[in-house]
Parts: C-alpha cells; structure tokens; sequence
C-alpha cells in the first residue's frame, strides 16, 4: 500500500510537458483536426470492463508471446515516434537502450533523429538479442526507398513496419497554430541523410505518398525481411493484406494524428481480429496505458500492443531509465493484470471477458482470440 498521502495518480503527460518547450510538447500529444480519434483511443478503453474468472488454479504465469518467430517476454512493444532527440538529448539511442534492458521490441522510426545503425548498435550494445524493426514510408522514389530498406536491412533490423495510412500528411492542428514544422538547428531525420539524388550530407524531407498494393509486391521483392503493415482499420484490407502475403498488421489509427474520424485502435480490433482469423499475428497500438488496457486489446484479439506516447513522456522526464521504468511498470501491470483475469497466459484472455461499461451485459462467447 501506498502512504495515506500519496496524491493524485501520476500524470506522465503533464511532467513530461513541463520539461518540454510548449511547440515540441504539442507535436508529441496532439493529433489530427478536433483530436476526436486521439482522445478515442483512450476513451474507448475505457468504456469496457473485464470480466474475471475464478478458480483456475495455478499461481504459475508467463507472459511470453512469439511474434514472427521470437519470444517477446510480453506482448508489449515500444511503436514508431518521430523525433525523440526533441524529447531527450539521448533520444533513440536512449530509448533503444531501455528497449533493449526490459526486453522490449522496438520499432524504430524513419523520421528518428537518429540513424538506424546507431540505434541498432545501441540496443545490441544493450542486449544483443534485441529486437528492432524498422518503420518506413515508402517514398515517391524507387530508389530511395531501397537504400532505406537497405540500411535496415545492413542495421540489422529483423522486420520491416510499412506504414500505410498516410498518404498524405494529418491536417495537425497543434503544429499549424505553434508554425512548427522544422527540427531545430542541429536536429535531422537522419536516416534521410545522403539518400540517392540529393547532396551530399543533405538530408531529404519525408515525403508522405499514396501507395498501392502494388508498391508492396514491389517491397516483396526488394527485401527477404518480414513485412508488417501499420495502420490497417478496415476488415476487408486486413484480409487483402494476409492475400498479399503480409507477415503481420497494426491496427491504428496512427494516434489520432491521421484521419481524425477513425474509429479508435481498440474499436477497429475485433472486426480486423475476425478478418484475419489467426492466419498472421495482428498487432495494435493507440491509447495504450495500463495493464487492463494490454489485456483488452489481448482478449479482442491482439497478439501484442504496442506504446507510442508514453515512452516519449518517460524519455522527456527519465532519459533512458524514465523509458525503462515506464516499460517495466507497464509490464507489471499486464501480468499482474493477468493474474486477477484468472489467465496463467496471455492467450488466456477471451473476447468473453470484455464486456461494455453500463447494465446489462452479454458476454460473448469464449473463443480464443489466437
Ligand atoms: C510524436 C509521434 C510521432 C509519430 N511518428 C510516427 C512515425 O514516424 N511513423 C509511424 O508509423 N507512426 C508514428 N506515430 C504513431 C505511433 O506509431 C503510434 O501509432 C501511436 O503513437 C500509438 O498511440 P499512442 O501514442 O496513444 O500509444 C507517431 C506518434 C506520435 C505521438
Ligand atoms: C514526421 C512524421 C513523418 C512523423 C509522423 O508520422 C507523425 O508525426 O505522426
């Protein structure tokens, strides 16, 4: 138990904005247009409830999950952020740190304000197991996108994240009221750096563009890495994605910060759950908080989530050891969690424990998810 004059439950969003300049905080919390699917995301959590079961023996638990073809020690994984030396002067290689101390797969992002070999090479460092997966955006140019595939590939990163929901940029509402729209002096996207048809040392912007699913047969035969989609809402895609040959998908709706009338992350969950029917593990992320948040998503048919947000909180407060404690806390939470869920293993949660908020409730049937 905590003293009797523990306080309000800790904000990791306000401390993080007192130690941020007001423009890079807003970039990080906001989203698209009236910022209704950012705060979805959260909100639809909470707005279910999950039923427990009793009795079920055992004080034995494992929370392990595999995930193309490794054992992550939870179905937690830190999602792409833009940015993170705006956080941190340690930014990624921080984060990769922490990622890699707590077992966490990381998934790095095109637009880190540090290159993907560092990042890679910090995590190893660390643990020279860890998992790391890049994110890209493909780029208007072939070739561009192939020396990108390339240096994750040279990196060592073991899957790719193609993120697929923006083909153009979400309209920001924060960052067009701040005019911020430029890294500061002696900040870059530095995985755009020396890219095929610029100057040397110049680093390109990150051009957003409408792919098709040609461009992803065309990725296919660019890389033997796993290829993961991020960014699919819609049933019919999920499907047409595990047809592609896909080897997994993110449901999300990139934070909020794309279409603001996206339904939330967890919302869009079940129906792609059902579309997929097991055949490719279905990710998720967006307003992910807690350990009851871990295990809805796990229940409706999640293999793992993923945190965006609140790693970029504990990086702004912590650095490397904020970032830590943070995933540490958060996979605590899940199995403690867990435990009072009656399950011994993620798998164990059922689309029959989530029930609607509010009187009455029907439980679904008790199918496994995965
Ligand atoms: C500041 C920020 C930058 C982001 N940058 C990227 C990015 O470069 N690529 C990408 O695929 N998603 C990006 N995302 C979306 C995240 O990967 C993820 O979908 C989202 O943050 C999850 O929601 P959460 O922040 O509520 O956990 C970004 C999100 C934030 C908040
Ligand atoms: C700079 C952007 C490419 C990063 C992004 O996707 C985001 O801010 O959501």
């Amino acid at each position: 138990m905590t003293g009797a004059h523990a306080g309000p439950p800790h904000d990791p969003a306000e401390s993080a904005r007192e130690e941020l300049r007001p423009e890079h905080y807003d970039y990080f919390a906001g989203g698209a247009g009236e910022e209704t699917a950012l705060r979805e995301n959260e909100d639809a959590f909470g707005r279910l409830a999950l039923l427990p079961r009793v009795l079920r023996g055992g004080a034995d638990r494992d929370t392990r999950v595999s995930v193309l073809g490794r054992q992550w020690p939870a179905p937690l994984f830190v999602a792409p952020t833009a940015f993170h030396r705006l956080a941190h002067p340690d930014g990624e290689l921080a984060t990769a740190r922490a990622a890699a101390a707590t077992g966490t797969p990381l998934v790095t992002g095109m637009a880190a304000t540090t290159a993907v070999a560092d990042v890679v090479t910090a995590a190893r460092e660390t643990d020279p197991d860890a998992v790391v997966w890049f994110q890209l955006y493909l780029q208007p140019e072939h070739e561009v996108t192939a020396e990108l595939v390339l240096r994750a590939e040279r990196a060592g990163c073991s899957a790719l994240v193609v993120t697929v929901d923006s083909p153009v940029f979400g309209r920001r509402t924060r960052d067009l009221r701040n005019g911020f729209h430029d890294l500061p002096p002696g900040l870059a996207a530095e995985n755009m750096r020396d890219l095929p048809g610029a100057a040397p040392g110049a680093t390109r912007d990150i051009a957003m563009r409408s792919a098709g699913w040609d461009d992803l047969a065309g990725l296919r035969e660019l890389t033997d890495l796993p290829l993961v989609l991020k960014g699919v809402l819609h049933p019919e895609d999920a499907r047409a994605a595990v047809e592609q040959g896909v080897d997994a998908l993110v449901v999300s709706n990139h934070g909020g910060r794309q279409l603001d009338a996206a339904p939330a992350s967890v919302e869009a969950l079940p129906a792609v759950a059902e579309a997929v029917a097991g055949r490719v593990p279905v990710l998720m992320d967006g307003g992910v908080r807690r350990g009851t948040d871990i295990a809805l998503a796990l229940a409706l048919g999640a293999r793992a989530v993923g945190v965006g947000r609140p790693v970029l909180w504990a990086l702004a407060t912590g650095g490397e050891a904020g970032v830590r404690e943070a995933l540490t806390a958060l996979r605590e939470d899940f199995d403690q969690v867990l435990a009072l869920c009656g399950g011994h293993r993620p798998q164990d949660l059922t689309a029959d424990q989530v029930v609607p908020r509010g009187l009455p409730y029907q439980p679904r049937r008790g199918e496994r998810a995965w």
